[in-house]
């Protein structure tokens, strides 16, 4: 589904992606974890088409998107999330849902109906239907400057599944969140899914919902790919255990 091949990105002097290479299967859960400033959300980016790589190729289903825009992703079918959720604070539940489909519409091609003042019918149908899918149908009404840390981002996470993508790209989907709400986002991502197939690409910290979630699982530090394989696998991994015993024992 997606195919890296030797990615290297700078950031002038710094070189922060070394030669990254990576396969995800469609329908696979693949996780990308490593150290702070180890590379991930630069490898997110350059995956995305918001930055691009110095030299490398990137392909989706085949196709080479290693020089095709952000947006012209997004219509090949890559949803992303973001470390601080992406909302709009003024606009409530719905208000942000319907939002996000008309924007997949216009994408579409769909031209909005001049006469009519607000949403279509549908449109507001399949918030609807959406915000179940979310868990968020009793806030519908809620502004969302009021909603918790953990529901802004399943809200977020609604209008990423709006725009219908094949890819889902989360970063950190769980940062900052408490047990129980990373506890419900890990049973809402488990349920997106199984139930649409959806090949998925997360970072995180938190090793409990990589090895909840992730079919594969990719360890960097310092802009290279130090192992890839099962949670098991990464578990028995010297190097890796080398990298987090060494950062235990620096916060030690
Ligand atoms: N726009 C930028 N300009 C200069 N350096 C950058 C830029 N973005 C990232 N870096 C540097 O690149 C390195 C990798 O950063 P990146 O954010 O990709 O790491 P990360 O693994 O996602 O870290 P974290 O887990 O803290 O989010 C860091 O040294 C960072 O300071």
């Amino acid at each position: 589904m997606i195919e890296c091949r030797e990615i290297y990105k700078n950031y002038g002097a710094i070189k922060v992606l070394k030669g990254i290479s990576l396969t995800i299967g469609k329908g696979e859960t693949f996780a990308i974890i490593g150290p702070n400033g180890a590379g991930k959300t630069t490898l997110f980016k350059v995956i995305t088409g918001e930055s691009r790589a110095n030299s490398g190729s990137i392909r989706l289903e085949g196709e080479d998107i290693t020089n095709v825009s952000a947006s012209a992703r997004v219509t090949r079918g890559f949803g992303r999330t973001f470390q601080v959720a992406r909302i709009l604070a003024g606009n409530t539940v719905l208000e942000n849902l319907i939002i996000a489909i008309e924007a997949r519409q216009r994408n579409q091609g769909v031209k909005p109906s001049w006469w009519r003042l607000g949403p279509a019918p549908d449109v507001v149908d399949e918030a609807r239907v959406l915000a179940r899918r979310i868990a968020m149908a009793d806030k519908l009404g809620l502004s969302a400057s009021f909603l918790s840390h953990g529901d802004r981002k399943r809200l977020e996470m609604g209008m990423t599944l709006a725009l219908k993508p094949r890819v889902l790209m989360m970063d950190e989907p769980t940062a900052g969140m408490s047990p129980s709400d990373r506890h419900d986002i890990v049973n809402v991502i488990k349920r997106l899914r199984d139930e649409e197939g959806l090949t998925i690409m997360l970072t995180e910290h938190d090793m409990d919902v990589v090895s909840d979630l992730s079919d594969r699982v990719m360890v960097m530090n310092y802009g290279e790919t130090v192992a890839t394989g099962s949670m098991e696998e990464i578990r028995a991994n010297t190097a890796v255990r080398e990298i987090y015993l060494g950062e235990e024992a620096d916060h030690a």
